[in-house]
């Protein structure tokens, strides 16, 4: 459950681009708080991706803001926002395929460490960097898998070898977009399950963009839902849902002057 007396973590005020005559965001304002999960839907060409990509500094806005704790970085490239603890999945991650999928984990907690504890002695580095590994193959239960080749792997797994990959970077918010696109029957629930837990055992704030109104209904603790650009509705899932002009928009059916 938001709740709405915390500082939010990300927030969105305004944030707009326009692609020649075309906005496809169109001042959009949001805030995200630590340990909510939000789910955005909308139509096909609504803007979902194009507003991730604001945000994770993939675009330049046209105009409005983006703040992550309260800091505008609406110019960051995306770089430095995944430094200060924007992780978007299946983009910023890149696998190895020739490491295993230990010494993949093992690379990006090195290189956390290696950037935040100089002073620690090789052996003790060596030891946490160890330690996290263990914890992070666990979490996306790969501990079997930990001497296979990445490329050996399921796509299924690849991907949750790359959420954990994500998850050694530490960051605070976690964007993924349409996290079960292209997975057979028997491996989406497993990511959705990861993403569930990662949620519920960790503070981090959760985005997604999502089709799927089961997978919207189990995940989200709120939904925004977004139609030509605009932010059409905002509130917790069930009652959402029930909205008239977000059935008929999530649905297609609404006309564009009708929500205009
Ligand atoms: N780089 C770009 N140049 C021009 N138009 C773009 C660009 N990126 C997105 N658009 C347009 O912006 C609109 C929003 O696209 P976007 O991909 O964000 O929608 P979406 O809600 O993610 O759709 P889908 O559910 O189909 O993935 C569309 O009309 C799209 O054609």
């Amino acid at each position: 459950m938001v709740n709405s007396s915390r500082t939010p973590v990300l927030q969105t005020e305004a944030l707009t681009i326009r692609f020649g005559g075309h906005v496809a965001v169109d001042r959009v304002s949001a805030a995200f708080e630590a340990g909510s999960l939000t789910a955005i839907v909308g139509p096909n060409g609504a803007g979902k991706t194009t507003y991730f990509n604001l945000i994770s500094g993939q675009l330049p806005p046209s105009s409005g803001t983006v703040y992550l704790n309260e800091r505008d970085i609406s110019r960051w490239p995306v770089a430095k926002r995944a430094r200060h603890g924007l992780g978007r999945a299946f983009q910023l991650t890149q696998l190895f395929p020739n490491l295993t999928v230990e010494e993949n984990l093992g690379l990006v907690v090195q290189a956390r460490h290696g950037l935040g504890h100089r002073i620690w002695t090789l052996a003790s580095r060596q030891q946490a960097v160890r330690t996290e590994v263990e914890s992070l193959l666990d979490t996306i239960g790969l501990t079997e898998r930990a001497d296979d080749f990445a490329r050996a792997l399921s796509h299924g797994a690849q991907r949750r070898l790359e959420v954990g990959m994500m998850l050694a970077m530490d960051p605070q918010v976690m964007m993924f977009d349409e996290p079960t696109a292209g997975m057979s029957v028997d491996e989406a629930p497993v990511l959705l399950e990861l993403i569930h837990r990662i949620k519920n055992e960790q503070d981090r704030t959760i985005l997604l963009v999502e089709h799927k109104l089961d997978v919207i209904r189990t995940l989200a603790d709120r939904i925004l839902v977004l139609h030509n650009g605009r932010l059409l509705a905002d509130g917790e899932p069930e009652s959402v849902m029930q909205l008239d002009v977000v059935r008929q928009a999530y649905l297609g059916e609404l006309s564009d002057e009708e929500v205009a």
